[in-house]
């Protein structure tokens, strides 16, 4: 039996439809940490090894979370060093965020603080002189921790940053386990979906700009179109579910 208790206030129904709602996950993080094969991981199921670098996609894919209907819409950002007003552009655009680092990148774990400064002081920005505005829903996501010989960055580590920046860690191997980087997803909504709930309608960003619109989507249900992105397998399409 499923019940409507710890379900967030929108979410909650009286009738027998299952509510719907969108909500926009960036995912950033330095270049090879893993972003790709998060995304395609948590839609697919399946762990693809090799992508061309990333081209910008948004992934969109429909979930049944608690009954009800989610559909995310997943940008995977591009690892290297951006314009800033490009990287500005695409943080107002999301509702939650996933900071992702490599265990065999010492580098990229550095830069994590970094990116998270950058998503609280953009969305400060956004959000000037709303009195409740809170920080957004972010993740800290530590990859790969399938390579334990290659390992440069300990759990402790991430430990102590996400205790130090006040946001939940979770380490996975996307190359191992659906349901690690699954709980990812999932635990990042329902945080996204508690301060959509708190936050009132007018002030929620939902404007799409020139430069959102340009970035290709692709669409884990349908027959998909050209989306510009080029993947080296045979083809990704193969792998989204029917
Ligand atoms: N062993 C292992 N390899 C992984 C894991 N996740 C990703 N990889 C590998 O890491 C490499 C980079 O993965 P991508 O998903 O392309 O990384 P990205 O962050 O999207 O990289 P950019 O597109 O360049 O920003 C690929 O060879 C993946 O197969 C993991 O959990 N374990």
């Amino acid at each position: 039996m499923t019940t409507n208790r710890g379900l967030p206030r929108t979410l909650r129904r009286s009738g027998s439809l299952p509510a719907s709602r969108t909500v926009r996950i960036v995912i950033l993080g330095q270049a090879a940490v893993g972003k790709t094969a998060m995304a395609v991981r948590f839609i697919t199921k399946r762990f693809i090894g090799e992508y061309d670098p990333t081209l910008e996609t948004i992934y969109r894919h429909e979930v049944a979370i608690n009954g009800d209907v989610v559909h995310f819409e997943i940008l995977d950002t591009a690892g290297q060093e951006e314009d800033a007003l490009l990287i500005e552009e695409k943080i107002r655009w999301g509702d939650g965020f996933l900071i992702v680092y490599s265990v065999t990148d010492r580098c990229s774990f550095d830069e994590v603080m970094r990116l998270c400064f950058l998503v609280n002081h953009i969305h400060a920005g956004a959000n000037r002189g709303r009195s409740n505005a809170e920080p957004p829903p972010t993740l800290i996501v530590a990859n790969k921790k399938d390579l334990e010989y290659d390992r440069m960055v300990t759990p402790e580590d991430g430990e102590n940053l996400s205790r130090g920046l006040k946001l939940p860690f979770h380490e996975i191997s996307a190359r191992d386990s659906w349901e690690e980087t699954a709980a990812v997803f999932h635990a990042l909504y329902a945080d996204v979906a508690q301060q959509l709930d708190a936050s009132p309608p007018s002030f929620r960003r939902r404007a799409v700009s020139k430069l959102m619109e340009k970035i290709p989507r692709i669409h884990s249900g349908t027959a998909l179109g050209a989306t510009g992105r080029s993947f080296s397998f045979g083809s990704f399409r193969d792998y989204l579910p029917e």
